[in-house]
């Protein structure tokens, strides 16, 4: 299992973003040129790989799905073979998504099942999002899988761990730019200038409302600014202003009612600090929403093999693109335990490669499993 231990380190030290991985492509094409070539297929998409295991009397196509890109993040892990790439990391763990992918390729070359297999490194999970196009190639029309399944490293189980449920994991997800623009001037005179620091300080103060106010307490939604932007010096009234952030609910109805109120918010700011506001709402992931039947089988599964600990875990606020192929094609995600004291998304986060070889040797065991019979 070093070598995908290896591997993982090689992947942690060029993080690319969402359609930029072309060292990351480069390097996945160059691991699969080393493996016997006999039954497997690979294709391009974009910075994305498609590779096919041809079965020995297939009946079914079982899918499996990697996320490949990198998070804008400078990495503070101190590690030695931490991100050699400036303001960029592997900090949602797709590096250890993409080295488990690589290890079950290795096995199933090597010791092929009835059935065909097809893995899915996919961009730009991060944004803007690949999974949907990816869904619409021929590629994937001529190898569309009848089943699909993804894992996602989950820092704060112990390695052992895997976490899932039937039905919603992952919630609805959109983004959210907003631009305000009034008009600037010296900030000596703010009464001959709309400011635009102060519309948007307002406005993420009013955002705050939706959740509070606006969603049922039994349901749960999230907006989230992560960034705010604006001005030019200390000494100029801001003539524009930019808010960023991603809004989080339980179902799509609940975005779009979501998305209602923060629109009848903006407008209020446009009247009330007499400025101009233009909304974009970015990339938007459907649920991840797990077949109930074989969700229910790899829980039992995965229980049975004795060496893990399967948790039923409570649905999360986190997006996953992979939602789009769950979509249309029945599966699962399940979320898998690397015990780190920092969470996803955070600089320092440091994943037990542990990890690696467990999930590994029990994807090996599932699709062997599914495949075989
Ligand atoms: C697992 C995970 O962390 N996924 C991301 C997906 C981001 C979607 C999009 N860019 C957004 O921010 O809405 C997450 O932040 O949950």
């Amino acid at each position: 299992m070093d070598t995908f231990i290896n591997i993982r380190r090689d992947l942690h030290q060029i993080p690319e973003l969402g359609f930029q991985e072309y060292k990351t492509q480069s390097y996945l094409l160059e691991y699969l040129q080393t493996l016997p070539q006999e039954r497997m297929e690979v294709k391009t998409w974009k910075t994305g790989v498609f590779v096919k295991i041809k079965g020995l009397n297939p009946r079914k196509t079982v899918g499996y799905r990697a996320d490949i890109d990198g998070l804008p993040i400078t990495e503070e892990t101190g590690l030695e073979f931490k991100s050699v790439h400036e303001g960029r990391m592997h900090a949602c763990g797709h590096d250890f998504h993409m080295s488990i992918a690589l290890g079950l390729i290795h096995h199933f070359v090597m010791y092929p099942v009835h059935d065909n297999l097809l893995f899915m490194f996919q961009p730009a999970e991060e944004g803007p999002g690949g999974a949907e196009p990816m869904l619409k190639t021929d590629i994937m029309k001529e190898w569309k899988p009848d089943m699909v399944v993804a894992l996602h490293i989950a820092p704060e189980y112990p390695v052992g761990t895997v976490a899932l449920k039937e039905g919603l994991l992952f919630a609805n997800t959109s983004e959210l730019f907003i631009d305000l623009k009034g008009k600037g001037g010296h900030a000596a005179y703010p009464h001959k200038t709309n400011d635009m620091v102060i519309a948007a300080c307002s406005l993420v103060t009013q955002l705050q409302t939706i959740v509070s106010r606006n969603v049922d307490p039994l349901d749960s939604a999230v907006v989230t600014i992560g960034k705010i932007t604006g001005g030019t010096v200390q000494n100029i009234i801001a003539e524009k202003a930019r808010i960023e952030g991603t809004i989080r609910t339980l179902s799509p109805e609940s975005m779009a009612k979501v998305k209602q109120r923060l629109m009848s918010i903006v407008r209020g700011i446009e009247v009330g600090y007499e400025c101009e506001a233009e909304v974009d709402f970015g990339a938007m992931y459907h649920q991840v929403y797990n077949e109930p039947v074989l969700t229910r089988e790899f829980m039992e599964f995965a229980g049975n093999m004795g060496q893990f600990k399967v948790v039923e875990c409570k649905e999360a606020m986190t997006g996953e693109d992979f939602g789009y192929m769950l979509k249309e094609i029945p599966g699962f995600m399940f979320w898998l335990g690397v015990d780190s004291g920092f969470g996803l998304h955070h600089s320092r986060l440091n994943p037990d490669e542990k990890a690696i070889g467990s999930a590994i040797s029990l994807l090996t065991s599932y699709i062997q499993y599914k495949c075989s019979s």
